[in-house]
């Protein structure tokens, strides 16, 4: 560490040795942005679920391991480029890198490693596809996305969604070494997803956007727009979640699951974009996890459904 963290400063003054390097740890921890990378993991754990044929057990948890690496990768390096503006944002200003509590050059440092080792792991252990996907998603969430688009346009998070859209089909490709129909619906699913649940945050969080003039929406083209823009997306996302039924990639309850969320999360948008208020946007943006969590979930029941209840 090149600088000590107040955490760390605390803990030495009250003469515990060993606490330091928990602190030390929580902050290297949080710097891979592990929320966020609990429903990577889980969208990715779905594509391999659902992918056909076998994978030995280790080799599933190293294939889910190496996405998670990736994940933890791709944010680690994101903390180490916008650790400029994250000092200046209320919700990121406490980032480890944005405190100084983790010198930026260790958050590269620590980005890169992480990269490299989850690809190498993911091409020798699985397969080269695997490895590429993977080693495209990183590389498009750091240079697509966070170096060259999120400060230039509001379409940022549109184009760059696809690089969160990605980890279920690098799962399916490690499983059958190849793409096929359901893995790219997969990847729809989560990429019309994204913009609805990134704006609802930026329209409360919007203070901050504009602050460090990252070009988000509600920034750029105001509330209202960001609304309408929420709304479409929104209504494209229900109908594409509907494609798996309906091109036999899935069965009745999953359509079933499908369109009670989706008129669920409709309702919550319709809701936000007749009144634009904050706490409206929290809303939608909290149910927008949920609902994608269910929705995936629902894949899961619909397939083992047949077998246990037919047995
Ligand atoms: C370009 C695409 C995306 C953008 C710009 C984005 C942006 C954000 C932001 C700014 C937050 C708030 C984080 C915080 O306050 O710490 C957040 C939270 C979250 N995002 Fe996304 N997101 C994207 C894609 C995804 C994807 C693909 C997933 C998972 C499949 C995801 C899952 C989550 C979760 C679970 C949270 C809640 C974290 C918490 O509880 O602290 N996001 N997202
Ligand atoms: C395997 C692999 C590489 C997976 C990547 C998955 C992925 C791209 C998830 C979305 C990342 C995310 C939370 C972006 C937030 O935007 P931001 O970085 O602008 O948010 P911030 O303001 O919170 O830093």
């Amino acid at each position: 560490m090149a600088k000590v963290g107040e955490a760390g400063v605390g803990a030495a003054m009250r003469g515990t040795a060993a606490a330091p390097r928990v602190s030390e740890l929580r902050d290297f921890w949080t710097l891979l942005k592990p929320n966020v990378m609990q429903l990577v993991i889980f969208t990715s754990a779905v594509g391999l679920f659902l992918a056909p044929g076998h994978l030995h057990p280790l080799l599933a948890f190293t294939a889910i391991l190496c996405i998670a690496a990736g994940a933890g990768a791709s944010a680690a390096i994101n903390n180490w480029y916008d650790a400029d503006i994250d000092c200046r944002m209320a919700r990121t200003r406490l980032r480890p890198t944005a405190t100084g509590r983790i010198d930026p050059a260790e958050a590269l440092a620590v980005g890169v490693t992480l990269a490299i080792f989850s690809v190498m792991v993911m091409s020798l252990a699985l397969n080269y596809l695997a490895g590429a996907l993977l080693a495209f998603t990183i590389g498009f969430y750091v240079f697509v996305y966070t170096m060259w688009l999120k400060r230039r346009t509001p379409q940022n998070i549109v184009i760059g969604g696809a690089a969160g859209a990605l980890p279920p089909v690098v799962a399916w490709a490690a499983v059958t070494g190849g793409i096929s129909l359901l893995p790219i619906l997969l990847f729809l699913i989560i990429f019309l997803w994204t913009p609805p649940h990134f704006w609802a945050l930026a329209l409360y969080r919007n203070g901050d956007y504009d602050r460090v003039g990252v070009p988000m929406l509600p920034v750029v083209a105001g509330r209202k727009r960001t609304l309408d823009h929420i709304l479409a997306y929104t209504v494209v996302l229900v109908a594409v979640t509907l494609l798996p039924a309906l091109l036999g990639q899935a069965g009745l309850c999953y359509a079933a699951i499908a369109l009670v969320l989706g008129g669920v999360f409709l309702a919550h948008v319709v809701r936000l974009w007749r009144q634009d208020r904050d706490v409206l946007a929290m809303r939608v943006f909290r149910f927008s996890i949920f609902y994608l969590f269910l929705l995936y979930a629902g894949l899961v029941v619909d397939r083992v459904l047949p077998t246990l209840v037919l047995g």
